[in-house]
C-alpha cells in the first residue's frame, strides 16, 4: 500500500460513499478512500456486470450494489465517475433514492454540461457539488485505478450558484484527503481552461495519430518503427478511452470550437513562418514555449504563471 497517501483516519469524513462507475477514476478513489478510512461505509456499483464482478475479486467497496439506485440509497454521498455523457442518465436512476442532505458529486472532465444534465433530477435539499481530479492516464477500467492517482495533483470543484458552502467544504475535505490541491472555479470558466489545456491537446493527439495511419507514402510499419518521443507521446493520449473523450466534444463543445479558432489561426501563422523562411518567428515561439515548459517543471504543481500574453509573431518587445 502506497506510502505517500499517509495513515488512515481515525474517524471517517464521510458516513456512507457511493461511488457509480468504477473504472479508472471510481476505483483510484475507491483505492484511496479504504486506504485512508474516509468512508464508514463505502459503496460501489457499475452498470458493467463485468465490472461489479471484478470488484469483488480485487475488495474494493463493502458493499457492491446491482444497480446506482441501491448504491445512492440512504448515501451521505454520491460519487458518479461514469463518462460525462451518462451522468445525466444516472442522475435520474438516483434521484428517487437519494435522501435529504446528501451530496452528489462527480469527476467529469467537462463541468457545465454535467450540471445542466444532473441538477435537473435531483430533489431539493440535495447537493450537487462537481469535481474534476486533474489526473488520469490513458488506461481505463478498474484494474487500472490506484490510490496515489490525485496526490499532488489538482482537483478542480465547481459548485453552482449557490450551493451549499458545508456541501463545498465536505468535498473538499475529500479530495485533500486524497492528496489533491483544490481550486474552485465556476463551471463556465473550468470548461474554458480546459479546453485549452487538455481537450484540444488530446483532439490534436487524435488527429495527428490519424494522420500518420492514414499516409500512403509512409507505411504504418514505418510509422511504427521510427516514431520518435514526440509521435510516440501523442499515441499514449490517442489511446484515451474513445466513449469518455466522444463524450468530452460533444459536451464541451463551444469551448473547444473557441480553442480551435485560436489554434488554427496560429498554426496557420506558423504555417506560414515556414513557407517564407521566417526563422525569428519559429525561434521566437520556440524559446517562449521553452519557458513555458521551465517553468511548469520548475513550479512543479505550483500555479505557474508564464507570460501567456503575447501573441505568436509578436516579438519580444511588443
Ligand atoms: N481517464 C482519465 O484520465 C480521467 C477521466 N475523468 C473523468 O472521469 C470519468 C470516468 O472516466 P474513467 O474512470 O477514465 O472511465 P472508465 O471507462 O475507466 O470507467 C467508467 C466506468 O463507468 C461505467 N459506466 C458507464 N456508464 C454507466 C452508467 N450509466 N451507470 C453506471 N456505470 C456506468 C463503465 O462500465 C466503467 O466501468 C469521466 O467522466 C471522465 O471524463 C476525469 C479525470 C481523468
Ligand atoms: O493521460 C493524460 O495525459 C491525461 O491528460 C489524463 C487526463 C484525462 C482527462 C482529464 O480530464 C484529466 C486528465
Amino acid at each position: 500500500m502506497p506510502d505517500r497517501l499517509g495513515p488512515p483516519r481515525s474517524e471517517p469524513l464521510i458516513g456512507r460513499l457511493a461511488i457509480i462507475g468504477l473504472g479508472l477514476i471510481g476505483s483510484s478513489i475507491a483505492r484511496a478512500v479504504s486506504h485512508l478510512k474516509l468512508a464508514g461505509t463505502l459503496v460501489v456499483s457499475d452498470a458493467s456486470p463485468d465490472v461489479r464482478r471484478r470488484l469483488g475479486e480485487l475488495g474494493l467497496g463493502d458493499v457492491v450494489a446491482d444497480t446506482a439506485a441501491e448504491a445512492a440509497a440512504g448515501a451521505d454521498m454520491v460519487i458518479l465517475c461514469v463518462p460525462v455523457g451518462a451522468c445525466g442518465t444516472v442522475a435520474a436512476e438516483i434521484a428517487g433514492a437519494l435522501k435529504p442532505g446528501a451530496i452528489v458529486s462527480d469527476v467529469g472532465s467537462v463541468k457545465g454540461a454535467v450540471v445542466a444534465a444532473v441538477a435537473p433530477h435531483l430533489p431539493a435539499g440535495v447537493h450537487l457539488v462537481p469535481a474534476h481530479p486533474v489526473a488520469g492516464t490513458e488506461h481505463s477500467g478498474p484494474d487500472a485505478g490506484f490510490a496515489t492517482l490525485f496526490h499532488n495533483r489538482w482537483s478542480i470543484v465547481t459548485p453552482p450558484d449557490g450551493a451549499d458552502p458545508d456541501a463545498v467544504a465536505v468535498t473538499r475535505g475529500l479530495w485533500e484527503a486524497m492528496g489533491a490541491m483544490v481550486e474552485i472555479m465556476t463551471p463556465q470558466h473550468h470548461d474554458l481552461v480546459l479546453a485549452i489545456t487538455s481537450h484540444v491537446p488530446h483532439l490534436i493527439a487524435y488527429n495527428i495519430v490519424g494522420t500518420a495511419a492514414d499516409l500512403e507514402t509512409v507505411t504504418q510499419s514505418e510509422v511504427i518503427k521510427f516514431s520518435a518521443g514526440g509521435f510516440r507521446d501523442f499515441t499514449r493520449i490517442a489511446a484515451s478511452d474513445p466513449t469518455m473523450w466522444r463524450d468530452v466534444f460533444l459536451t464541451n463543445k463551444d469551448a473547444v470550437l473557441e480553442m480551435l479558432g485560436r489554434f488554427n489561426e496560429d498554426l496557420a501563422a506558423l504555417q506560414r513562418a515556414i513557407r517564407w523562411g521566417d526563422g525569428d518567428a519559429l525561434f521566437d515561439l520556440f524559446t517562449r514555449t521553452r519557458a513555458i515548459r521551465r517553468s511548469i517543471i520548475d513550479l512543479g504543481q505550483e500555479t505557474a504563471a508564464p507570460d501567456f500574453g503575447r501573441r505568436q509573431g509578436e516579438s519580444k518587445d511588443g
